[in-house]
């Protein structure tokens, strides 16, 4: 494959709901040694920033857009933040999205063909979707961003292999096969995969997705395949407000976001965490709340701890590590979501706010 400088950049959208394991794949992605420069792009459902901080430093650049829902911004921050980079055109090899796991794809990778600047200047290569293989078949029961992710994508990957036994990966492929007979299809652990299979495929195909969707094409709201409507002053029910990190305040519960019934809150505070009192709590709350809650993350800072501490969470499989030194800049402040149905926000920020060392 010749590339010419005037050729158009590549796209990749990265999906899949909550907690499948996008931000995994995007790191690897930008770990490895290809030396290519990507542009990152990364949309967050609430507003607390930390899926910004999860993605590996490097040489990215990371821009993020906090509304939180796709389905506004994407005819504003995301046309605004890829005509800012297209202005300085040869500084990166492709761009990268990586949508919140409640987001419907469609409205990403129209952007891509509506707008004449970045139609002129970008194509969009693929949507790659990450599947999560234990909770995937229940989501798209009671989901629907899950099943339009499965249908739109071009590549997917059946993740968390390890979770589930033979029958139930053979069945949740089959699940996906009936929704989806295009894809391609891949079996991964901790979204390890070839990379040359998930980028620069020059797979996403008009034609398919003009048979999905019709309207797809069409400027505005002509692409409705939701329970609700999202518009220009959106009734998806997201509110939509500055963000603000919460820094320097003693705590800072945030405003809980909707969607329907699911709902994201977040609470940040400047006193370092008790590990013994932070650890039995999240368990526990996991253990009793875990269907209701599908998504939790957090960058804690434990006293007497030099590093931060990530703590993540899908559903009630807790999973969390070091991840590097705090800086000497860098306020120490712990934050923490929870993405899922009728939480209980008092009662998550004053078990939070107890676990202070
Ligand atoms: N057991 C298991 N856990 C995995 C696997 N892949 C990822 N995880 C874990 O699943 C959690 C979620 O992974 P992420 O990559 O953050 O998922 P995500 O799709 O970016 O999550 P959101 O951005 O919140 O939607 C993390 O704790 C990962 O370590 C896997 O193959 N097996």
């Amino acid at each position: 494959m010749a590339e010419t400088p005037s050729e158009k950049i590549p796209v990749t959208v990265l999906t899949g709901y909550l907690g499948a394991g996008k931000t995994t794949l995007l790191n690897r992605i930008l770990s490895e040694p290809h030396g290519k420069k990507f542009a990152v792009i990364v949309n967050e459902f609430g507003e607390i920033g930390i899926d910004n901080d999860l993605v590996v430093g490097a040489d990215e650049e990371v821009f993020e857009m906090n509304n939180g829902c796709i389905c506004c911004t994407v005819r504003g921050d995301l046309i605004r933040i890829i005509d800012g980079l297209l202005r300085r055109k040869g500084q990166f090899d492709g761009i990268i999205v990586e949508t919140t796991g409640l987001a419907d794809p469609a409205p990403v990778a129209q952007t891509f063909f509506v707008d004449e600047e970045v139609q002129a200047k970008t194509k969009l290569d693929a949507v790659v979707t990450v599947a999560d293989a234990k909770w995937l078949s229940d989501r798209l029961k009671d989901a629907p961003e899950a099943k339009n992710q499965v249908a739109f994508a071009d590549v997917i990957l059946i993740n968390k292999t390890d979770l589930v036994n033979a029958d139930e990966l053979a069945e949740v492929e089959a699940r996906i096969r009936g929704i989806n007979p295009y894809a391609k299809l891949y079996r991964t652990q901790k979204s390890a995969i070839d990379i040359g299979k998930v980028l620069n495929q020059g797979a996403f195909d008009l034609d398919r997705i003009l048979e999905l969707e019709p309207a797809f094409l069409e400027e505005g709201e002509g692409h409705h395949h939701h329970d609700h409507e999202h518009g220009p002053d959106c009734g998806c029910g997201h509110e939509h407000h500055d963000h603000d990190h919460g820094h320097g305040h003693h705590h800072h519960g945030l405003k809980a976001v909707h969607d329907a019934e699911m709902q994201s809150v977040a609470f940040s505070t400047d006193k370092p965490l008790d590990p013994d009192k932070f650890f039995p709590w999240v368990q526990d709350l996991v253990a009793k709340e875990g269907p209701s809650i599908l998504r939790s993350k957090g960058i804690l800072a434990f006293k007497d701890d030099p590093d931060r501490f990530v703590f993540q969470g899908v559903h009630m499989i807790l999973d969390g590590d070091h991840q590097r030194p705090w800086k000497d800049d860098e306020k120490k402040v712990s934050r923490i979501v929870f993405i899922g149905r009728k939480l209980d926000a008092k009662a998550l920020e004053a078990g939070f706010l107890s676990c202070a060392a």
